[in-house]
């Protein structure tokens, strides 16, 4: 496995607050890589990073080997890197499908979104793209009467609409009901999958870490605190007790399942 995108020294302050305190992360080609931690931990700010919403003070940031630091977010999409944010970016009073259609448009450039929306070319690729969703049934609904596990996926589907290879996904299943967030993981995974998009994705329900994440990486405090499989980190004490909030068995003493606490 190749690295997509490789990320060194990264360092940005809000006043006092380190909120990337030297990040070095590769995230390699094909993986589905969690970024778990605290609140304020630093995660939102290493996507903002990555995407071109945010410039660190320090540190540097390749994709595919090339540069990106500096670059605007619509030229880092370009590159081939798109992201969802914690609260979905829909058009609420248009359709899913226009919706859809919106975000296959804007592919094409900036002025397309003024051509007609629902132009043939951009009605079939997005009733396509609702489909691979599971969303097709709901093509016709307005954004705003979606339930949440809907829109976040409509919310994706307008990611991938712009063909990313890295897709980073702000905690794609929060406000998600939890009957329904598995089925929501599922079905972005597979498509996620089929279409052989990398994926970061910040995630506080460790269930859907465990069963989705190929690795995971741990943030406090602005830096990586560890990283490596699922099965190694959410055994790790010292993530059981500062990120997920539970003593580990027999309080950390021994009880044979703790990985160890890679910080690399
Ligand atoms: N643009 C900004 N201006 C000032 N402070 C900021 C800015 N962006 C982030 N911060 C601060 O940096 C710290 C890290 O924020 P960030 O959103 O990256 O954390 P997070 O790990 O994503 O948290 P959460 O899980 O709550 O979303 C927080 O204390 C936040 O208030």
């Amino acid at each position: 496995m190749s690295v997509l995108l490789s990320a060194r020294g990264l360092r940005i302050a809000f006043g006092g607050l380190k909120a990337a305190d030297g990040i070095d992360l590769d995230v390699m080609e094909g993986e589905f890589l969690a970024i778990i931690g605290p609140n304020g931990a630093g995660k939102t700010t290493f996507i903002n990073m990555a995407t071109g919403y945010l410039r660190p003070q320090a540190g540097s940031i390749t994709y595919d080997g090339q540069p990106i630091l500096g670059l605007k977010p619509r030229r880092i999409v370009k590159a081939g890197i798109a992201r969802s944010f914690q609260l979905p970016q829909l058009f609420t009073e248009h359709t899913v499908l226009e919706n859809a259609a919106l975000a296959i448009a804007a592919r094409a450039g900036p002025w397309a979104p003024l051509a007609p929306l629902l132009q043939r070319r951009f009605r079939a690729e997005a009733e396509e793209l609702l489909d691979r969703f599971g969303l097709l049934p709901l093509a016709d609904r307005r954004a705003d009467a979606l339930n949440e596990g809907a829109r976040k996926l409509a919310d994706i589907a307008m990611a991938v609409a712009l063909k990313p290879r890295l897709l980073l996904m702000d905690e794609p299943t929060s406000g998600v009901a939890s009957a329904e967030k598995m089925a929501v993981v599922e079905t972005l995974t597979r498509v996620l999958r089929d279409s052989r998009v990398t994926a970061v994705f910040v995630e506080h329900d460790m269930e859907v870490v465990a069963r989705f994440a190929d690795r995971v990486a741990v943030w406090g405090q602005g830096k990586i605190m560890a990283l490596g499989p699922p099965q190694q980190i959410l055994n790790d004490p010292a993530v059981l007790r500062d990120v997920i909030g539970v003593a580990p068995v027999g309080d950390g003493a021994g009880t044979g399942k703790e990985g160890a606490h890679a910080a690399t």
